[in-house]
């Protein structure tokens, strides 16, 4: 089914997000259904969507919380995520933000490198705690996704590299206040051949044989998130293949007696139950180029500008025959354009257009840049 906007928003000022989220509860049955409870323990990544209303059906469904700041970790309690359920990740935590996470006493920290480790171990102490956390290696395997959301290749700045593992467990072993729960990966974002999680599996066995040669049994995995989604056909696959995703990780992890495997899933949670709405400002034709001004730009929306990424575009209003128009926001910056040369409806000043499959690192994203008022969300349910 193309997307429609309730009537009851037919006369919402735009530009606006819309969040559906009867699709969003239908995608978080098939995530829990594929993850079979039990098997994986599915943290959702609050840096793909943050708002109140979309975190608490997430928690309801029995998800936990991945962190990327003392931000989202205080946005996660807030929503009502058990701080039992809150990981925190990032490469550069700073010590208000590690400090706030020890003091609500989460479950664990995805460390990055031997100088984090001794400010988790300062820190702790300070609190008279002990600072569970995964090292997350850098296990050097190729996402095959845009080079800008990779994050798993020695050129990442991301993780401990696997040459270095040997004295990061070293330096670990003086830093009493920090205890070593198991390893952390995450490979990049968007990930359509998913045959690469396949690939991070094996890496996996590998270095956990290693890793049990030196004495260690780790009794948590955590495999990171990235399954990607379908920005071009957003209606024929609104929910993603997570029994693939799933089902690949059973095949491949050798997962050790009693250990618990953790995912990070962001995008595929949110993604598809997202759309931008926007009102078509000005119709411009110039000698070469027919433009459909709108009055959403990459301040509500970043990712075409940032990564050239695409997101469907529906007109609404207009059934009108096709034209090609290069879809674009009012912000003075030229890569402030949503697509080329799109086919759409006759397009006029005033049509409403939809731009699809914006629920993750859409509203998250946006930026007051040219003193733009933020955009409202509104949410639909039946
Ligand atoms: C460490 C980490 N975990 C989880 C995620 C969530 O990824 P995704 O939204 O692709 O599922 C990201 C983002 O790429 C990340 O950097
Ligand atoms: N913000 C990115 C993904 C980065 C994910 C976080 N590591 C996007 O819009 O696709």
């Amino acid at each position: 089914m193309p997307f429609q906007l309730p009537a009851e928003f037919l006369n919402q000022p735009t530009p606006f997000y819309y969040y559906d989220l009867d699709l969003l509860d239908q995608t978080l049955s098939a995530l829990t259904a594929a993850a079979k409870p039990g098997n994986f323990r599915v943290h959702y990544a609050l840096k793909a969507n943050s708002n109140l209303l979309v975190l608490e059906r997430i928690r309801r469904a029995g998800l936990g919380a991945d962190c990327v700041s003392g931000g989202e970790v205080a946005r996660a309690l807030e929503a009502g995520f058990g701080a039992d359920d809150v990981v925190f990740a990032g490469v550069g935590k700073s010590d208000a933000e590690i400090n706030l996470a020890l003091a609500a006493d989460i479950f664990c920290f995805n460390a990055e490198s031997v100088p984090e480790l001794r400010v988790l171990d300062e820190l702790a102490r300070a609190q008279g705690r002990r600072a569970r956390v995964a090292l997350r290696i850098n296990p050097n395997v190729d996402a095959y996704t845009h080079p800008h959301i990779t994050t798993g290749l020695d050129a990442n700045k991301f993780g401990i590299s696997l040459p270095d593992l040997a004295g990061v467990l070293e330096q670990l072993e003086q830093l009493p206040n920090v205890e070593l729960l198991g390893l952390h990966a995450h490979i990049g974002s968007q990930i359509t051949e998913l045959s690469v999680f396949a690939a991070l599996s094996r890496k996996l066995n590998d270095l956990q044989t290693w890793l049990e040669d030196r004495g260690y049994h780790l009794p948590h995995l955590n495999v990171g998130g990235g399954l990607g989604i379908s920005y071009e056909q957003p209606d024929a696959y609104p929910i993603p293949d997570f029994a693939t995703y799933f089902g690949l990780f059973e095949q491949h992890l050798q997962r050790r007696p009693g250990q618990q495997v953790h995912v990070e899933l962001g995008r595929s949670v949110v993604a598809q139950c997202g759309t931008l709405l926007s009102r078509v400002l000005y119709v411009k034709e110039s000698q070469h180029t027919r433009f459909a001004i709108l009055d959403a730009g990459m301040t509500e929306l970043l990712r075409p500008a940032l990564y050239g990424s695409h997101h469907h575009i529906q007109n609404l209003s207009s059934q009108r025959p096709g034209l090609a128009y290069d879809v674009v926001g009012p912000i003075c910056e030229s890569t402030d354009t949503f697509g080329r040369a799109r086919l759409l409806p006759e397009t006029r000043r005033h049509d409403l257009l939809a731009i699809r499959s914006v629920g993750a690192y859409g509203e998250v994203m946006s930026s007051s840049y040219n003193l733009r008022e933020k955009a409202a969300a509104v949410y639909g349910s039946k």
